[in-house]
């Protein structure tokens, strides 16, 4: 097995929606003093352009033009990780339901998935990181050095959105939400260009009756195990 990279391992985190992979990421990456690279905050970030400039879900060479003038990057705000598009925090923006819809089509197309595996791969290579999102161990970083795959029954993602949603005042019930969580499952699974899949050599991990915590612990020891054979590569 190879040494690690210059500033550490690959650390993939992959899985559908709401399995808990930015709660996870983020406990992870402080744990381990790595980046955290959130890349469905940066489809969203093409999303809100894209609807800010008026340019249709289905227009490639529009959206290919878009992600050609358009620099996204992360800084970190204490705990928090803030998403910059152009140099404009969009943080907050990004994470409405109309802009998480928008996403779902906008992450299908061709030239925003090839634009955005260009700067992920940027981000990462040099290794220290947690990338969390559909594709990283298939597509993005096949050669991740370690991979997981996280998921729930739909029906408590489900019931985790709803009462994150609910804390927030959002009038959403409980059937609506699984149902929106099935939806972008069949989306995100379904769509022609690096689908949704879990990776051959990734770690499954059903965190359907498993804490936070207890998720985090099996993660973290994956990845230091992986760092104490990397040293010995
Ligand atoms: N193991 C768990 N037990 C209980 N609640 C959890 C667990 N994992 C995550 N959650 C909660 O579920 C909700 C969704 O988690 P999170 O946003 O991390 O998921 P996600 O996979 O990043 O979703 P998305 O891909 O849609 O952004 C959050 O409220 C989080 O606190
Ligand atoms: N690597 C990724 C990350 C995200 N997406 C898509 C899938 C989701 O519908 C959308 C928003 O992601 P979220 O912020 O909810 O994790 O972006 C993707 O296709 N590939």
């Amino acid at each position: 097995m190879s040494a690690v990279r210059e500033n550490g391992v690959i650390v993939a985190i992959d899985g559908p929606s709401g399995a808990g992979k930015s709660s996870l990421t983020k406990l992870l990456a402080r744990r381990l003093g790595y980046i955290h690279i959130d890349t469905g905050a940066m489809f969203r970030a093409v999303a809100l352009m894209s609807k800010r400039a008026g340019i249709a879900s289905d227009d490639d060479a529009g959206l290919a033009e878009l992600c050609r003038g358009l620099e996204i990057t992360f800084v970190r705000d204490g705990e928090n990780c803030r998403v910059l598009a152009n140099g404009e925090d969009v943080s907050r923006e990004i994470r409405s339901e109309e802009i998480g819809l928008l996403t779902s089509a906008i992450s299908a197309r061709k030239p925003v998935r090839e634009a955005l595996l260009i700067m992920q791969r940027a981000m990462g290579a040099k290794g220290g990181v947690i990338l969390e999102g559909r594709d990283i161990g298939t597509v993005v970083f096949p050669d991740a050095e370690v991979k997981f795959f996280l998921s729930a029954s739909a029906e408590e993602r489900g019931r985790r959105r709803y009462l994150e949603l609910a804390a927030r005042g959002d009038q959403a019930t409980l059937e609506e939400t699984i149902a929106k969580v099935i939806q972008r499952d069949r989306q995100d699974e379904g769509r022609e260009h690096a689908p949704l899949k879990q990776a051959e050599d990734a770690l499954p991990i059903d965190s359907t009756s498993l804490s936070i915590d207890q998720v985090l612990t099996v993660m973290e020891n994956a990845v230091r195990e992986r760092l104490v054979q990397g040293d010995k590569g």
